[in-house]
């Protein structure tokens, strides 16, 4: 792949006696959404974290990120370098309201100052659709998807070149499924690049343009997400993930 945004090479994070990821190696295309996939346990979100050293990086390998090298960074210069994640729990601020949960990331979490952090939070939020008159409403109060569209704008606030999601669907119903996935359509279609861990695989394959399957810490096979996902071996990984 000429010129990936992002590139894994060996990448390998152990605890202890437990590799969690193994020896795990790809690229992402600038401007493509790349979903992971993978059994409960696999590695997913152990990858994510060694990608964002959030909390920690790789125990071995190389991440080489817009050209340049960011294993072993600390977590804030590799979001204020433009990679930034959501979690699969949200890290919600109760009683701060929107505007200020997203205001609050742009001046702690990307750095930006006055007016410039204000900036970056309307421009994130209207980014993902976020109700202009919910705005003022405390986080507590707000909707499950409400509150999903809030964790993603935190992250966009950097105006990251990549944006991480770690199962962004989940608590979701179906409509809100389907809401997100043109939300996410439209955040690829404003120039980010996005790496998606998503266990609805309806969501996952509908966005993603190509898909990598992790099982047991290494990549059991990565390509076009419908034939992926008919692969004997990733349909064998997932029903004795199902039976174990
Ligand atoms: N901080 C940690 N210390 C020890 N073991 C860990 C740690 N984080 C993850 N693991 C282990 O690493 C393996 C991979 O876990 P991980 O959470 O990355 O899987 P996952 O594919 O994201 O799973 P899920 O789909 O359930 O979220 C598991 O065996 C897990 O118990």
């Amino acid at each position: 792949m000429p010129d990936p945004i992002l590139n894994l090479q060996g990448v390998t994070k152990t605890f202890g006696g437990l590799t969690a990821v193994k020896d795990v190696s790809f690229s992402v295309a600038r401007g493509e959404i790349f979903g992971v996939a993978g059994p409960n346990g696999s590695g997913k979100s152990t990858l994510f974290n060694c990608m964002t050293g959030i909390p920690f990086g790789p125990t071995r390998g190389e991440i080489m990120f817009n050209g340049k090298r960011i294993d072993g960074q600390r977590p804030h210069a590799i979001f204020r370098a433009g990679l930034a994640r959501t979690f699969q729990k949200d890290a919600e601020f109760p009683d701060l309201t929107a505007w200020e949960t997203v205001a609050l990331g742009g001046h702690y979490g990307a750095g930006l100052r006055g007016s410039m952090s204000l900036d970056a939070a309307e421009e994130a939020l209207d980014l993902v659709q976020f109700d202009t008159s919910r705005r003022d409403m405390k986080t507590a109060d707000l909707s499950v998807y409400a509150k999903k569209q809030l964790m993603i704008a935190s992250a966009l606030v950097a105006r990251p070149d990549i944006l991480m999601l770690d199962e962004p669907a989940s608590g979701l119903t179906r409509p809100e499924i389907t809401a997100l996935d043109e939300l996410l359509i439209k955040v690829n279609e404003a120039g980010v690049t996005i790496l998606i861990i998503e266990h609805v695989l309806g969501l996952l394959l509908s966005v993603s343009q190509r898909l990598l399957v992790l099982n047991n810490g290494a990549v059991l096979t990565e390509g076009e997400p419908q034939e992926v996902i008919r692969d004997p071996r990733v349909v064998e990984a997932y029903i004795g993930g199902a039976a174990a």
